[in-house]
C-alpha cells in the first residue's frame, strides 16, 4: 500500500500545534493536510486561532469550522505550517509554486516559529532545478523580467489558461530558471534591489523545522538554527 507522504509530514507537524496558540495556515497540497487535520482537532476542542496564507487556504479552513483572524489585527503568530517547492539541509527554500509566496512569506515571518512540511522529492542539496517564483508589479513588466533575465535565469510569465495568472494581490509571477543557486542569500539580495520585484520565493533564515515525509513510512527531522 503506498504511503500518503504528505499527509505524513502534515500530520506530524500538527502535533506541534498546542491551545492557544495563532498558527499560520501555509498554501499547497501538503498545507492541505495539515489544516485537515488542524479542523478534526478543533472538533475534538482545541482552541486556536488561524491566519491563512491565500483564499484557498482560507476556505478550506472556513469549510472545516477553523477560528481564522485577519493577520493585521494581531500582534503575532506562534506557528506557521507550511509546504515547500525545494528545501535544503540548511532550511534554505523555494516556494511559490502555488502563488502565494508573499502573504506565505509575511506570515512566516511574523510567526515564532516556521515548520516546512514536504515529502523527500522537495529535499535537494542545492536550489535551483524548481524556477524561483518572483512576484512582480504588472506596471512595467517587460523591464522587470529583462532586469531578471540580467540576473542569469530564464524568466518565464506564469500563465493561467490565455490570460496571465494574476496572485491573490494582484500581481505577475515570474518562474526564473536558474540551475543550481550558487549562492541563495546573494540572489535574494540581488532580487530585492530590483524595483519591480514585489518578492520572491527564497525564504532564508525563516524556517525553523522541516519534516519530511519519505515513501518507505517514516519521517526526517530537521531543526534549524533559527528554532526557539
Ligand atoms: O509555496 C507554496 C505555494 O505558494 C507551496 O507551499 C509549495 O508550492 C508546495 O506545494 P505542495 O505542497 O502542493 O507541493
Amino acid at each position: 500500500m503506498s504511503v500518503n507522504v504528505k499527509q505524513l509530514a502534515a500530520e506530524k507537524a500538527v502535533e506541534y500545534v498546542q491551545d492557544g496558540m495563532k498558527v499560520g495556515l501555509g498554501t499547497g497540497s501538503t498545507a492541505y493536510w495539515a489544516i485537515r487535520k488542524l479542523g478534526e482537532r478543533v472538533r475534538e476542542g482545541l482552541n486556536i486561532t488561524a491566519v491563512a496564507t491565500s483564499q484557498a487556504s482560507e476556505d478550506q479552513a472556513r469549510e472545516l469550522g477553523i477560528p481564522l483572524v485577519a493577520f493585521g489585527e494581531i500582534d503575532h503568530l506562534d506557528l506557521t505550517i507550511d509546504g515547500a517547492d525545494e528545501l535544503d539541509s540548511r532550511l534554505q527554500l523555494i516556494k511559490g509554486g502555488g502563488g502565494a509566496l508573499l502573504r506565505e512569506k509575511i506570515v512566516a515571518m511574523g510567526s515564532t516559529r516556521m515548520i516546512v512540511v514536504a515529502d523527500e522529492s522537495k529535499a535537494v542539496n542545492t536550489l535551483g532545478k524548481f524556477p524561483l517564483p518572483v512576484e512582480i508589479v504588472p506596471f512595467a513588466w517587460e523591464w522587470t523580467v529583462a532586469k531578471l533575465e540580467k540576473l542569469g535565469c530564464r524568466p518565464e510569465l506564469r500563465r493561467s489558461g490565455d490570460k496571465l495568472y494574476r496572485t491573490d494581490n494582484g500581481n505577475y509571477i515570474a518562474d526564473c530558471h536558474f540551475g543550481a543557486i550558487a549562492s541563495a542569500p546573494v540572489l535574494a539580495e540581488q532580487l530585492q534591489g530590483i524595483s519591480g520585484v514585489v518578492d520572491h520565493g527564497l525564504f532564508i533564515g525563516i524556517a525553523s523545522m522541516a519534516i519530511i515525509g519519505k515513501q518507505d513510512g517514516s519521517i526526517e527531522i530537521i531543526e534549524g538554527e533559527t528554532d526557539l
